[in-house]
């Protein structure tokens, strides 16, 4: 349990959330691991899942105040949570389980710098990287605020110079090609960011991304800059990831095959890294390097030195409106009441679908095209923090834990797997994402997107009885036998859970809103969950077998060292080659 004096700095902070806390480097291995499955709520859930069976969204709506009752709003944000499978017994006892796991001591424990990433012995403050009250928040009794402010106001100044064409390459000209070289939290967030923003992109700037090791990749995005005129951005915390090391020295080489010196390198490479001795050894000047801390997660790094190639495609000015957007629902999560609070129901929404309603998967549906990478972010975001089948006692769970994220804008999705989600055997739960005001009012292109976002949720809600099938068929004239045969292809049945999420205008400050919404989400679930959301440990086993593998593709002996499959895969590659 958290010691007597913990517990009190924590309601005080609460009461008072913007005061500076002293930071505890918490005393984490007496925090409360426990099985959910043991809570008195969780036993309740599963009996309430039992019992509301055959209840239906649709007749939930019987309550006339179910929409105001089941949706939040923040800020310019409205969350439609009432096309669920809860009602007021469900959700407080969902929040009954976030009680009884001390959700509230693991949000402190979070933002207060407490090593809550045991297994790394790290804590976890990207809501430090964009704590804009600059409030102190300690790590190790050390304030990293300074530091934080340090790096932003050399992001600044760097990205003004981009930005404004005063950076200069080593032939005098400004620079015009931005080409980002890195993978997962060092890509993603960066890609995802750039495109949902790009309205408020320097149109003089064009950006790139290469994360594939596959040489196509990086040859395919050389093909359309100018070494002249290119800076590249070697973003990886560790700066030892091997696809990102190899396009990286790809990169310089093809460089310096145009520019032939050295000392042109300094003008058209910068690094991204928490490893300063990495940088300097691959040849970027350290004046170069813009560093963040190994309290940052690479999935939860953007709004770090990750995010430079953000602030210097949109400026550095929209970059912190980025900032504040999250840091905004930061101070929403942590000093609001669970039943108002939107990242804890979310949460726990996905918890009474994933644990008690059996999905295995969750699809999040942006209605906005430049919003086409955010389901890819948060495959990493959510899918690298909690598919895990380890508790944070060591013991395997046995529970389910992190969902399946995946997800295509819309209405694309309409026209590709809308079919399973409507009359598949898979519960997919769905977020509906939508911005009342496009960037592009071309027509009535916007009032036809929007009825698709509406109707989609009314339709995986309603469904469509046999009855009324029925009816419609006669009315199209169709025979008896004909509608025998025809109907029970055309019934939906409906009660499909899933959440609307409607924005004014997806602008970075409601952008940065959105992602620590679901980032949040994300944290409470692990804790939920009794896992570590901050590792990933399941990522490295691929990689060693991979080094294992890369000397034994050389020359034209065949491989006997692995499984039949192995080496027979290796084999046929090598003769096919
Ligand atoms: O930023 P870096 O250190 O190059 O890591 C890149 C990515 O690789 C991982 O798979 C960890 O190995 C992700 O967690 C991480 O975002």
């Amino acid at each position: 349990m958290f010691t007597e004096l913990f517990f009190h700095k924590t309601i005080k902070s609460l009461l008072n959330h913007d005061q500076p806390i002293k930071g505890q480097s918490t005393n984490l291995q007496n925090m409360k691991n426990t099985n959910p499955t043991q809570t008195a709520a969780w036993k309740k859930l599963s009996q309430l899942a039992d019992q509301k069976k055959s209840q239906t969204i649709q007749s939930l709506f019987a309550d006339s105040s179910r929409f105001d009752k089941f949706s939040a709003r923040f800020e310019d944000i409205l969350v439609d949570y009432s096309k669920n499978r809860v009602d007021d017994e469900v959700l407080s006892t969902l929040f009954e389980l976030a009680k009884e796991t001390e959700l509230t001591s693991a949000i402190e424990a979070m933002f207060t710098g407490g090593h809550i990433n045991q297994t790394e012995d790290r804590a976890v403050l990207h809501t430090a990287l964009r704590n804009r009250s600059n409030n102190p928040v300690e790590v190790d009794g050390k304030d990293v605020m300074p530091e934080v402010n340090a790096v932003l106001e050399q992001m600044k100044v760097f990205a003004d110079k981009v930005n404004s064409g005063a950076w200069k390459g080593f032939s005098g000209k400004p620079i015009k090609s931005l080409v980002n070289i890195g993978i997962g939290g060092s890509d993603l967030g960066p890609v995802m960011v750039t495109e949902a923003l790009k309205p408020y992109q320097n149109e003089q700037l064009d950006i790139h991304f290469v994360s594939n090791v596959d040489g196509t990749h990086m040859a395919e995005t050389l093909k359309k800059v100018d070494p002249e005129t290119t800076l590249f951005f070697i973003a990886s915390k560790t700066f030892t990831t091997q696809e990102t090391m190899t396009n990286a020295h790809t990169a310089r080489s093809w460089f310096l095959d145009h520019a032939k010196d050295e000392a042109a390198v300094a003008k058209h490479f910068v690094a991204l890294s928490t490893n300063a001795e990495a940088v300097s050894a691959f040849g970027i000047d350290t004046d170069n390097m813009f560093a963040f801390w190994d309290w940052v997660g690479g999935r939860y790094s953007l709004w770090s030195a990750i995010g430079l190639p953000i602030a210097c495609a949109i400026g550095f000015d929209n970059f912190e409106k980025l900032l504040e957007g999250a840091h905004a629902v930061d101070k929403h999560f942590r000093g609001t009441d669970f039943e108002s609070n939107i990242p804890v129901i979310l949460a726990l929404i996905g918890i009474w679908n994933t644990n008690f309603l059996g999905a295995a998967s969750e699809a999040i549906l942006p209605y906005d095209q430049y919003l086409h990478r955010f389901a890819a972010y948060f495959q990493q975001g959510n899918m690298e923090s909690n598919g895990k089948y380890v508790s944070r006692n060591g013991e395997k769970v046995d529970y389910t834990t992190g969902p399946i994220i995946w997800g295509e804008p819309g209405t694309n999705g309409q026209h590709a797997f809308y079919q399973l989600i409507h009359q598949g055997t898979h519960l997919i739960p769905c977020d509906f994402i939508a911005p009342a005001i496009s960037h592009n009012p071309v027509g009535d292109h916007h009032p036809k997107l929007l009825s698709n976002f509406f109707a989609q949720t009314e339709a995986l809600m309603n469904g469509k009885s046999l009855e009324e099938v029925k009816e419609e068929l006669t009315k199209a004239g169709k025979s008896a036998a004909e509608i025998a045969k025809l109907a029970p292809h055309k019934v939906f049945e409906g009660n499909r859970p899933t959440n609307s999420i409607l924005v004014k205008k997806v602008d970075p400050y409601t952008l940065g809103c959105l992602v620590a919404m679901y980032e949040h989400k994300i944290f409470v679930q692990g804790v939920i969950w009794n896992i570590f959301s901050f590792d990933q440990w399941g990522v490295e086993l691929g990689k060693v077998l991979a080094k294992k593998i890369l000397p034994e593709l050389e020359g034209e002996e065949k491989v006997s060292s692995h499984d039949a499959s192995t080496n027979g895969l290796i084999n046929a590659y090598k003769a096919m080659r």
